[in-house]
């Protein structure tokens, strides 16, 4: 027997060389077309026959919890895929699943015939057990996919109120306070618990946000704020070099980028400065930093406790995570009473940030404002420092790499002072560098969803409401999907191949993360003001091992030098 990726990537070749044309020659390491059609089969396997990654779900997830797996998490689904192929599940051996309310309604047909889970064969007192199993085992009952085709398929599937997982712990925060519910915990289901139908609010209120913080024209506003707190952190780094005799710096940039991210996200949202890139910032803004770097770090572990135990198992774990909330919440209390003073005070209005736009055009009320404001104020900081760091890390052991985005930024600034917005979209390499290391290093290890409808993939049949996830790890990592995986390689995403569904870091459709240009914007300028200004080496090339802790981290931060270009 070869090693588990062999074992996967036998079945997954023949199945893939059933979607050339025919006649037609592959290397063996050549990937897929993005959507290559599935093999035609004669008839979809029924959900049970979905090869399973273990036995009893519970089990399964102490056995992680023991060997103490969670951080490798994203590393356990990239084996699960090598060992079972390019679809697996996790729950019961029965589809308990089949609870699910789309489910209740299904006729036969299609695959609602399969594996007897219809209504008809099972009548109403074995539809109300499955569904008491379905709640018992909650989130970990689902089905994983990698390829883009699955992908594809999945979100084709997701229906208008698109539904993902809901994180516990912010919402039993918002209940406790009797705060209203941002987009972000809108029409998302929780383990143990039906899904919250509140998809029409959570649609409205998306359109409305929709304008002022992913439109094109609402980007182009905020642009020159993230502009100037990038060029704030480049004056930081020269007066830090400047301190040191040897005309360099070699630091671990981990809280640096931190701050930097909190302090343009709150910028761009606010209209306010923190002051968090100055040596020494004041005692309200490190109060505001440190509640959410609590926020963050109390999320994770309180992921994996049943809902209702979660305050009573973990006390201190528990109070500082509602502390934490609750100061990150005054703070946009008080940010919105110094936009309401400044409107009293009748000042001539001039463009201060999303929020002051969003409370002027009075779409949404007050309530609402704040509660997504906060909830993109905690969803904006250590996302975009991540990729901010591996990318650096990358660029500094690529160095060919650095030299040619550096030559397009030069390029860009050559044809003299332009709009921003058409300066970053003159440096398609920059962009693909980010793509590139949100491949590798994807923030989310998967994107959710519950389709709407019973779906097949990989030639099985899933019903409608099951957890469906998209391994965006295990994809990015995969030799089916990109050729030389482990290369860096920001040029693969500007050839002519079909990239159709591989760069999904920030989600899909109606859906995706609202903050994606707010991100990429942020990421873009940062990097186009950094490699201007200086040349980036790292102490050790050797890969950086990853750790999932809510999000997709380092295990140990690299250690970068910047040197000044003269
Ligand atoms: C590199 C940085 C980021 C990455 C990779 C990222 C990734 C994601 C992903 C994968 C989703 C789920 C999308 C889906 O289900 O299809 C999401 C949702 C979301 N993100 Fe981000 N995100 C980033 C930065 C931000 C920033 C800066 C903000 C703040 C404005 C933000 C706010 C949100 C919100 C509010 C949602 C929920 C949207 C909804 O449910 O309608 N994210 N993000």
């Amino acid at each position: 027997m070869g090693p588990p990726s062999q074992l996967w990537k036998r079945p997954a070749q023949r199945r893939l060389s059933r979607c050339l044309p025919s006649g037609a020659a592959r290397s063996s390491t050549a990937p897929a077309p993005a959507l290559a059609p599935a093999p035609a089969a004669a008839r979809p396997l029924p959900y049970e026959a979905i090869p399973r990654s273990g036995r009893n779900a519970w089990l399964s997830l102490y056995r992680l919890w023991r060997s103490n797996s969670f951080p490798r998490f994203h590393l356990v689904m990239q084996r699960n895929f090598q060992r079972l192929g390019p679809i697996y599940r996790c729950g019961p051996r029965a589809a308990g699943l089949l609870g699910s309310p789309a489910r209740r309604g299904a006729g036969r047909g299609g695959c609602s015939g399969m594996a007897g889970f219809s209504r008809t064969r099972h009548g109403g007192r074995a539809e109300a057990r499955i569904l008491s199993h379905r709640e018992t085992v909650g989130t970990y009952n689902c089905v994983n996919v990698l390829l883009p085709r699955d992908a594809a398929q999945l979100f084709q599937s997701e229906g208008i109120f698109p539904r993902r997982m809901g994180i516990e712990s912010w919402i039993a925060h918002r209940q406790l306070r009797n705060h209203k519910c941002g987009i972000f915990l809108l029409a998302v289901s929780l383990a143990g618990s039906p899904a919250r139908r509140n998809g029409e609010e959570w649609r409205s209120d998306r359109l409305i946000l929709n304008k002022e913080v992913i439109s094109p024209a609402g980007t182009r506003k905020f642009l020159p704020f993230l502009n100037a707190v990038a060029q704030d952190f480049v004056t930081l780094m020269h007066q830090r070099i400047s301190k040191n005799t040897r005309r360099s710096l070699t630091i671990d940039l981990y809280s640096d980028l931190f701050r930097f991210t909190l302090e343009a996200s709150s910028y761009a949202l606010y209209g306010e400065r923190l002051g968090l890139l100055e040596e020494s910032p004041n005692a309200e803004s490190q109060r505001f930093i440190s509640a959410v770097e609590t926020m963050l770090r109390t999320t994770l572990p309180l992921l994996f406790i049943p809902p209702g135990l979660m305050r009573w198992v973990n006390t201190k774990l528990w109070r500082d995570h509602i502390e934490a909330w609750d100061t990150i919440f005054k703070h946009a209390d008080k940010c919105i009473q110094n936009i309401y003073q400044e409107f009293c005070l009748g000042q001539p209005r001039k463009y201060s940030g999303i929020m002051a736009e969003l409370l002027v055009q009075a779409e949404l009320p007050l309530d609402s404002i704040k509660a997504n404001i906060t909830e993109f104020t905690a969803g904006g900081v250590d996302t975009t420092a991540m990729p901010l760091l591996f990318t650096l890390f990358e660029l500094a052991r690529n160095p060919s790499v650095q030299t040619a985005i550096r030559r397009e930024i030069a390029e860009a600034e050559s044809q003299g002072p332009r709009e921003l917005s058409k300066v970053l979209n003159s440096m398609p390499l920059l962009k693909s560098a980010l793509k590139e290391t949100l491949r590798l290093y994807p923030v989310g290890i998967t994107v959710q969803r519950y389709p709407t409808k019973d779906v097949v993939l990989q030639n099985y049949c899933v019903p409608a409401g099951t957890l469906c996830q998209v391994g965006l790890y295990a994809m990015g990592r995969s030799p089916e999907v990109f050729s030389n995986p482990e290369r860096y390689d920001p040029m693969r995403w500007l050839s002519k191949e079909d990239n159709s569904f591989k760069a999904l870091a920030f989600g899909f459709g109606a859906r995706q993360c609202i903050g994606r240009r707010l991100a990429e914007t942020e990421m873009m300028l940062f990097l186009m003001h950094v490699l201007r200004n200086f040349r980036i080496d790292t102490v050790s090339k050797a890969d950086i091992k990853t750790v999932f802790g809510f999000i997709l981290m380092p295990e140990k931060p690299p250690l970068l030098t910047f040197r000044p270009i003269d």
